[in-house]
């Protein structure tokens, strides 16, 4: 039953990080937006996900990083327990009071509850206690629901782990399997191998991180071997049944060719496999199985295809747009918000309710302005350009991964013609003061007909905050004839860029 009725100009489905920067962008030149969310204000990355995952991988990273250097004293085992209480603190306890301010303190409107649409910018709001709320959007609606973690059929009735369940664990299980091998398996892989946990992976396919470069993943597989985890390749789960000894697995395993490194570290494994929790990171999909998309024309559980505006396509008169997990075109925090910058500034400018005197360029808050929006071409702020283009993806594994743009392979089957070099940063002065054995490797991909960096990988410990001088390489199209006068600081893993721009023939 309907007992309260609400208008605003924007309505956010989702107030996970993407929902909260659109929410707070659309609002800047003074539209009034709410923000719908069912569960906790900050979603999936701040309780569940990207912050609970590197609490648990830190730890590891810092033991690992000192027992790397010679000269420090015996480094211990973890405290287990002091770990899990650090990433409790890491996810804020599961409590939202602290973004629920944020929110309030923006000026935007939070509605709990979920929402499902009811016909074209109209929406109920179904409350915990079972109250309705019918809510319009005068403007226009953004739908920020996430993801949800697939779970194949054959783990129905054994209670298997999500990403969920393992980030939040309070306890660490003495055998656990992780089936799958991208980015969520070798995570958490890594981080209850530290814990202690046995950890087996089941990877269906002959490789890891299957969309990084080839050599990434044999990187990853050494490490995760030399960490004491089996990872089984070609391995699928063809039945699962759980009783009072644990989860018993029953692995079908084909031979799969040997890929450089993976095929030196993978493990058979014999057809049945006990654990006492079985963790399933076989991808996600789109949340938008109960949102009410079919009154719209579209069909539920699909993704919403959205253009470099975040505009939903298929669906008429300019007013659905969506951004994040939700539109299958990014799956990390840091891009999601991108595009949420985007879909924000877009709705902020077009719609802006003051005077149109007021609205001219330059008197507007931020920039904004609507003719600008209208005239909007790619590389603006208004356009979510480098989606398709510049993507950085980093993967918090030891070591860790960073890459950013296609790779070789991926730029040749667009079309582009590359050359690719590559450089070990073992052989820099900077590997040597930083580790006894510091192993790692860095890789441009060159579009030849341009001379611009188009793609960039870094495997390696401590990688991760190298990437992003690629991708300012890589959205800013700077030519190696310019890249060769960014000197990199001596003794830094930097110095690879020299090296790499050596070998391209500088
Ligand atoms: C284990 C793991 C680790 C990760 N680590 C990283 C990382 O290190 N770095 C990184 O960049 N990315 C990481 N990611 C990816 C990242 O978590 C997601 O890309 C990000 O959370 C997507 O944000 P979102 O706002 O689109 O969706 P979400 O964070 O899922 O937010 C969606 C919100 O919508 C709400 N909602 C859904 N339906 C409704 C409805 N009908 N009504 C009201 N509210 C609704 C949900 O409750 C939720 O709060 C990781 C993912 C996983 C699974
Ligand atoms: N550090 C980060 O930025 C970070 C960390 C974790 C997750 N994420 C994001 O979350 C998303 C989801 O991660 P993910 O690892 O769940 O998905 P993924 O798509 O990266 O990997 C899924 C894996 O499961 C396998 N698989 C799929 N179906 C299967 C089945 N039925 N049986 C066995 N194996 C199967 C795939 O071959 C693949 O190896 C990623 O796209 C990633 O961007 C990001």
């Amino acid at each position: 039953m309907t007992e309260e009725s609400d208008e605003f100009d924007v309505v956010v489905l989702g107030a996970g990080a993407v929902g909260e920067n659109v929410a707070d962008r659309a609002s800047r030149t003074g539209l009034s937006v709410a923000v719908v969310e069912h569960a906790l204000v900050g979603g999936e990355c701040s309780y569940w996900a990207c912050m609970p995952s590197k609490a648990l991988l830190r730890p590891g990273d810092a033991r690992a990083a000192a027992r790397a250097v010679p000269g420090i004293g015996a480094v211990g085992q973890l405290d287990v327990a002091a770990v899990l209480a650090r990433r409790d603190e890491v996810a804020a306890h599961w409590d939202d009071a602290g973004q629920v301010a944020w929110v309030e303190g923006a000026g935007l409107t939070l509605l709990r509850g979920r929402a499902r649409f009811t016909g074209p910018r109209a929406l109920a709001v179904e409350a915990a206690d079972g109250t309705v709320r019918a809510v319009t959007a005068r403007r226009a609606v953004v739908v920020a629901t996430g993801s949800v973690a697939v779970v194949p059929e054959v783990f129905a009735g054994v209670r298997a782990w999500t990403s969920r369940e393992s980030t939040s664990a309070h306890r660490v299980p003495a055998r656990l399997a992780v089936v799958g091998g991208g980015v969520v398996a070798t995570e958490l892989a890594t981080a209850f191998s530290d814990l202690g946990s046995e950890v087996t992976v089941l990877v269906r396919g002959d490789r890891l991180l299957a969309s990084a470069e080839p050599f990434a993943g044999e990187a990853v597989a050494r490490g995760l071997a030399a960490a004491g985890v089996r990872v089984a390749f070609g391995a699928s789960v063809t039945s699962a049944s759980r009783d009072d000894d644990g989860v018993h697995l029953v692995v079908e395993q084909r031979p799969v060719s040997g890929q450089g490194g993976q095929g030196e570290t993978g493990v058979a494994l014999p057809g049945r496999l006990t654990v006492d929790e079985v963790l399933v990171a076989t991808g996600r999909r789109p949340a938008t199985d109960d949102l009410g998309l079919e009154v719209l024309g579209l069909r539920p559980g699909d993704a919403l295809e959205v253009d470099d505006r975040l505009q939903v396509q298929g669906v008429g008169g300019g007013w659905l747009f969506a951004a994040g997990d939700v539109t299958g075109r990014t799956a990390t925090t840091h891009q999601g918000k991108y595009d949420a910058r985007v879909v924000g500034d877009v709705l902020a400018a077009r719609f802006d309710p003051r005077p149109a005197a007021e609205a001219a360029d330059g008197a507007v808050p931020h920039g904004l302005s609507r003719q600008g929006e209208a005239d909007a071409a790619p590389w603006s702020r208004y356009r979510a350009t480098a989606d398709s283009s510049a993507v950085p993806q980093v993967v918090f594994t030891r070591p860790q991964v960073a890459w950013v743009g296609p790779t070789a392979q991926g730029a040749r089957d667009g079309g582009t013609a590359v050359e690719v070099y590559a450089y070990e940063l073992g052989d820099l002065a900077a590997a040597s003061v930083t580790a006894a054995d510091y192993a790692g490797r860095a890789q441009i991909v060159v579009d030849t007909s341009r001379d611009v960096v188009v793609g960039a990988t870094f495997v390696g410990p401590d990688v991760a905050d190298m990437l992003h001088a690629a991708t300012v390489a890589v959205v800013g199209e700077v030519p190696l004839s310019r890249l060769w006068h960014a000197v990199p600081s001596y003794p830094t893993l930097s110095e690879v860029w020299l090296r790499l721009l050596e070998a391209a023939g500088r």
